[in-house]
């Protein structure tokens, strides 16, 4: 029997061989905001089954986190509404940019999944349900700081000004959807909480240990509650594996293997299920909005540590 790879070795010789790389993508400048970060950065921390965190270059400076948040937002809507919620938001992949508005049309407004920013804004819809913005806002920056078991993290105001500054699309995405009965609260209201969770801003550390209760069939090992049912967080990995990164998910289940969600900031969130929560950061995108960069280092951690879930 050969013995299983080092996991501190793994992760350090990733985060070298990354660090090295010169194709680094490009980073997003949609949000002027997010245009001004070094896309020489990478980072990567990896939370094992056991406790034990493993981490790489910069994996303690924060960064947006932008849509790797709707992980988090569907978690605590599902919490809210239960399974009510597909009524709303479908969980089929797009095969669409993630900001795009065709499906909408031919749909009546009920967005694909969850994950690409009509399906975000339908969720966040859901968790406003008539509640105050900054109620809504202070909710789910308290889930992710119990879910990372760390008070320190914070929304980055810059960010979510500069992306309403610029979020026409994301605009026109609540008010057609609004314009089909899919939204339910004022539209200022739904994108003011949108704008500000995408805004927040995490680590790898934070965001890997964030990530635990995906890997731990819905457990928080922190405080050994469930923070879902061990069915709901197997359905979230699904949908994560399916749609978390948009029209790239077939070429990322293809390449790592693992259900993931991708964010604009250039952050990957990975689950090996019983195995290890991941995250990574390389700010420069791929063709489809997902770090070029983090995709690649996924695909080496899961394939020298035997991770993916579909064998080794
Ligand atoms: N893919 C992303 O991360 C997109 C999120 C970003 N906040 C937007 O709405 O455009």
């Amino acid at each position: 029997m050969t013995a299983s790879p080092d996991l501190q070795t793994v992760v350090a010789e990733i985060a070298d061989e990354m660090a090295r790389r010169p194709d680094r993508g490009e980073v997003a400048t949609y949000i002027p905001e997010l245009a001004r970060v070094d896309p020489a950065r990478f980072g990567i921390a990896v939370v094992a089954a056991d406790g034990t965190v493993a981490m790489g270059g910069d994996a303690d400076v924060a960064f947006s986190i932008q849509s790797v948040s709707k992980v988090f937002t569907l978690t605590l809507a599902l919490g809210k509404i239960g399974d009510r919620l597909w009524r709303r938001v479908g969980r089929e992949p797009s095969g669409s940019p993630f900001n795009s508005i065709v499906q909408l049309e031919r749909e009546q407004g009920v967005p694909r999944n969850p994950f690409i920013n009509a399906g975000a804004i339908a969720v966040t819809d859901a968790i406003l349900s008539g509640h105050q913005p900054r109620e809504a806002l202070g909710e789910i920056l308290r889930f992710m700081r119990y879910l990372a078991d760390d008070e320190q993290i914070v929304i980055d105001e810059a960010v979510a000004a500069s992306e309403k500054g610029a979020g026409f699309r994301n605009v026109a995405l609540a008010n057609y959807m609004k314009s089909f009965g899919v939204i339910e609260n004022p539209v200022d209201y739904v994108l003011g909480v949108y704008f500000h969770h995408c805004a927040i801003a995490m680590s790898c550390r934070q965001l890997a240990m964030a990530g635990r209760f995906l890997t731990h069939a819905g457990r928080n090992p922190s405080t050994g509650h469930l923070v879902v049912t061990a069915e709901r967080a197997r359905r979230i990995n699904a949908v994560m594996l399916t749609c978390g990164h948009y029209d790239g998910s077939g070429e990322f289940a293809y390449r790592v293997g693992l259900p993931g969600k991708s964010g604009v900031g250039g952050g990957i969130l990975a689950v090996a299920p019983g195995r290890a929560s991941i995250a990574v950061w390389s700010p420069g995108l791929d063709a489809s909005g997902n770090s070029h960069l983090g995709r690649i280092a996924l695909e080496t951690l899961a394939k020298r540590m035997g991770w993916s879930i579909f064998g080794a």
